[in-house]
């Protein structure tokens, strides 16, 4: 078979924690991964952030310029210094009802193209949502290939703990991304977003720093009973949340303490995976964690107290939690720019595997030479 060439892509991810944007070079042929390369971090400022989290749950018919600018500025910032030959740009969800509205990802591709003067492939989610999928989570066929890459030879799981979080179940054995039984997915739950809501309006902080206050409270367990009493848990995956689906969090905390509120909080977050795992085809051989609660010693620990497998960071496998997803966007743009599908019915219950993403390219630089100044290299 001919061997595809290596492209050298950057992806960029604003998650829904909205604390900035992060990305992270890699090279591959939108299949195997070559190469990991440069990472960067562009943190928004608070005027920055106050303005995004004005915006949340607002869809494309609103006036969000400058929403929009902020977007923008941030990712020109965090994109001009890295090498890379194609942009995937997630853009920053700001709303997202799969089986209403859509989704909404805030920020323009061609804005992006024009300034950094390389294709740039966006709109990740939408062409998914408009075929009956939840339009996320899309990770998880960069865990696929992130799981050959560690040279992983049973299913084991990768699980984000951002604002929301997500879980992957592979298998490393199917022999693309897209091979019916290869990926399960869904968002678990709330993960950091609720509990950091709280800090915030309690505390004045961003977030409870290695699961300090947690640790000095306890879990409420009624609060924590009517938290997984929800009927998102019940339901089969694939499924996926908005960033404040569960803000009934902050309500059933309301009378507790602050530390006994971060406590359940905390608890919360555990419990959803600890629940969603039950949905794994098979036992997996590992639990790899990924995003800003692997650094919650607390959260990590009753994810341990809670499941039969070992559960560690990415970093663990060599991976890098920090930029995971952004490494995954570069992944998706690759696969977009090649023609390959970026989700399929297990990770988003699409009907059949699709791919979605569309590509803007600055108005000098036609299509065949868009990726040429690296590919005719290899
Ligand atoms: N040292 C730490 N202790 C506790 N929590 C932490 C620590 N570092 C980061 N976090 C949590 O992780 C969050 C950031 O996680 P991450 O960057 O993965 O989110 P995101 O990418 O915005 O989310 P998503 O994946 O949902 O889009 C912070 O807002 C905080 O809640
Ligand atoms: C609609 C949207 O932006 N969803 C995000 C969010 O953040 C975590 C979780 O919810 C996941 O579904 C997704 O992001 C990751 C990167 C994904 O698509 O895989």
């Amino acid at each position: 078979m001919m061997r595809q060439a290596q492209i050298r892509a950057v992806g960029a991810m604003s998650g829904t924690s909205l604390d900035g944007v992060d990305a992270a070079v890699v090279v591959t042929d939108g299949v195997t991964i070559s190469e990991f390369g440069a990472r960067a971090y562009r943190p928004y400022s608070e005027v920055e952030s106050v303005v995004l989290h004005a915006a949340l749950g607002q869809w494309q018919d609103a006036d969000l310029s400058e929403a929009a600018d902020v977007v923008h500025r941030a990712h020109i910032d965090v994109l001009t210094g890295l090498d890379a030959d194609l942009v995937g740009f997630h853009g920053q969800t700001l709303a997202h009802d799969p089986r209403g509205r859509g989704t909404h990802q805030l920020g323009d591709g061609a804005v992006l193209a024009e300034a950094l003067g390389r294709p740039v492939v966006w709109d990740f989610r939408s062409a998914d949502v408009a075929l009956g999928g939840e339009g996320a989570p899309l990770a998880p066929f960069f865990h696929w290939a992130c799981a050959q890459w560690i040279g992983a030879k049973e299913p084991l799981c990768f699980l984000n703990l951002g604002g929301v979080g997500n879980l992957t179940w592979v298998d490393p054995r199917a022999a693309k991304p897209e091979t019916p039984g290869a990926l399960l997915a869904f968002d678990t739950g709330p993960a950091n977003a609720p509990l950091n809501d709280l800090m915030r309006r309690r505390r004045g902080q961003p977030y409870d720093a290695d699961g300090a206050l947690a640790r000095q409270g306890l879990v409420e367990d009624g609060a924590l009973e009517l938290f997984l009493g929800e009927p998102y848990f019940r339901r089969m995956p694939p499924k996926s949340l908005d960033r404040d689906d569960f803000s009934l969090m902050l309500d059933l905390v309301h009378e507790l303490s602050d530390a006994d509120a971060a406590a359940t909080m905390t608890a919360m977050a555990a419990s959803s995976v600890m629940v969603g795992m039950e949905h794994c085809p098979k036992p997996p051989a590992r639990l790899l964690v990924t995003g800003g609660g692997r650094k919650n010693p607390v959260m990590m620990d009753m994810l341990r107290a809670g499941l039969d497998c070992p559960v560690e960071p990415v970093e663990a496998a060599g991976l890098d939690g920090d930029m995971l997803e952004a490494q995954a966007f570069a992944y998706l743009a690759v696969r977009v720019r090649r023609g390959l599908p970026t989700s399929a019915p297990g990770t988003t219950g699409v009907a059949a595997p699709v791919g979605g993403g569309q590509v803007s390219r600055p108005d000098a630089m036609p299509a065949e030479q868009e990726t040429g100044r690296r590919a005719g290299k290899n």
